[in-house]
């Protein structure tokens, strides 16, 4: 939309003050191929194809438009509009090569046409100082998108990462376990929910520091995440709460990871020579539910088992209480 009415506003402003009929045609075909680039986006969803159209749109434009001006020193400048736009639209590769062989290509033909066209302004020492130039664009552009595509990436993995543990946070947690309660409700495969609890972390905070708390979430969230299968998903949920996703995983086969990460913990990590024990709430969901009712189900479970003394796994029964 934005090269539509660039392209129009340019086009009118041709028409209207240099009486440029010819390269305000160019400037209308422009606009108007921006606007099915748009309705052919709207219609296919297909952004790739749709970044390489509006490249080619643009690549169409600027070379009518140099070859319309014949030769004129001026056009040349728009030619360092293309690697913003290609190192944006196409990427760091893509742009890096659509850029580059557009500056051999204009580069080429300045050469070619400075012996044919009498009007042409350029001497070889102005080409040589736009090689330079367009050398100096396509580098600082290359490493301009580089470092752009870089820390979206990084913005990217924080933005599911738990920054203290390096597991899933809470807002990936929230929309794994929507997608895995549908498919065990879709493939009848059943998914066990697991809410772990760190037993009287808070004394570990009082008693040693908020450093020391945090160097043994780290710890827990390290030896639960080793210990568990790949396919299933481990998260800090919140505070010294972790929840534990396990596709594909009977109630029994859950209950029997849960005993062994359990053993696991009180037999590994100790505070001053004091085992740290977790509690395990768990929960089997065979179909549709709220991803609230899962988790209500496992805190439900994990409350009787802080209920009964702690270091204990304890399963939601969906018909009887616990
Ligand atoms: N160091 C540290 N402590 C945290 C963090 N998040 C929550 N906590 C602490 O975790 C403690 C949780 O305390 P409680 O909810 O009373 O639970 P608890 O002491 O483990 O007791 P039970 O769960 O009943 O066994 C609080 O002291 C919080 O300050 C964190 O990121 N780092």
């Amino acid at each position: 939309m934005v090269i539509f009415i660039f392209s129009a506003l340019i086009g009118s402003l041709n028409v209207v003050l240099f009486s440029a009929y010819q390269i305000a045609a160019f400037n209308f075909t422009s606009a108007a191929a921006s606007v099915a680039i748009w309705f052919y986006f709207q219609f296919s969803r297909n952004l790739k194809a749709a970044s390489w159209l509006v490249v080619a749109a643009i690549l169409f434009n600027l070379g009518a438009f140099m070859l319309a001006a014949k030769g004129a020193a001026y056009s040349i400048i728009w030619l360092t509009v293309l690697p913003p736009l290609a190192f944006f639209l196409l990427g760091r590769l893509a742009g890096s090569w659509v850029t580059a062989i557009a500056f051999v290509v204009t580069l080429s033909l300045l050469v070619f046409f400075q012996s044919q066209l009498p009007t042409l302004k350029f001497s070889t020492g102005a080409i040589l100082n736009i090689a330079e130039v367009f050398i100096i664009l396509w580098l600082v552009f290359r490493f301009y998108e580089g470092s752009r595509q870089a820390a979206f990436q990084e913005l990217k993995r924080l933005s599911v990462i738990d920054k203290l543990t390096g597991i899933h946070n809470r807002s990936r947690l929230d929309d794994l376990l929507e997608s895995h309660i549908h498919l065990a409700a879709r493939t009848s495969l059943p998914l066990v929910v697991i809410l772990i609890d760190i037993d009287h972390f808070k004394q570990v905070n009082d008693r040693y520091g908020h450093l020391r708390g945090d160097a043994v979430l780290q710890q827990v969230a390290t030896a639960l995440k080793s210990r568990v299968r790949i396919t299933d998903e481990l998260g800090r949920w919140g505070g010294e709460e972790f929840l534990l996703l396990c596709p594909d995983t009977s109630l029994q086969e859950g209950t029997q990871l849960a005993e062994s990460l359990r053993q696991y913990i009180a037999g590994n990590i100790n505070i001053d020579g004091e085992a740290l024990t977790l509690s395990f709430g768990l929960t089997e969901v065979r179909q549709q539910i709220s991803a609230n009712e899962a988790i209500r189900q496992a805190d439900e479970a994990l409350y009787a088992a802080k209920d009964s003394g702690r270091n204990r796994v304890m399963v939601f029964l969906q018909d009887s209480k616990i």
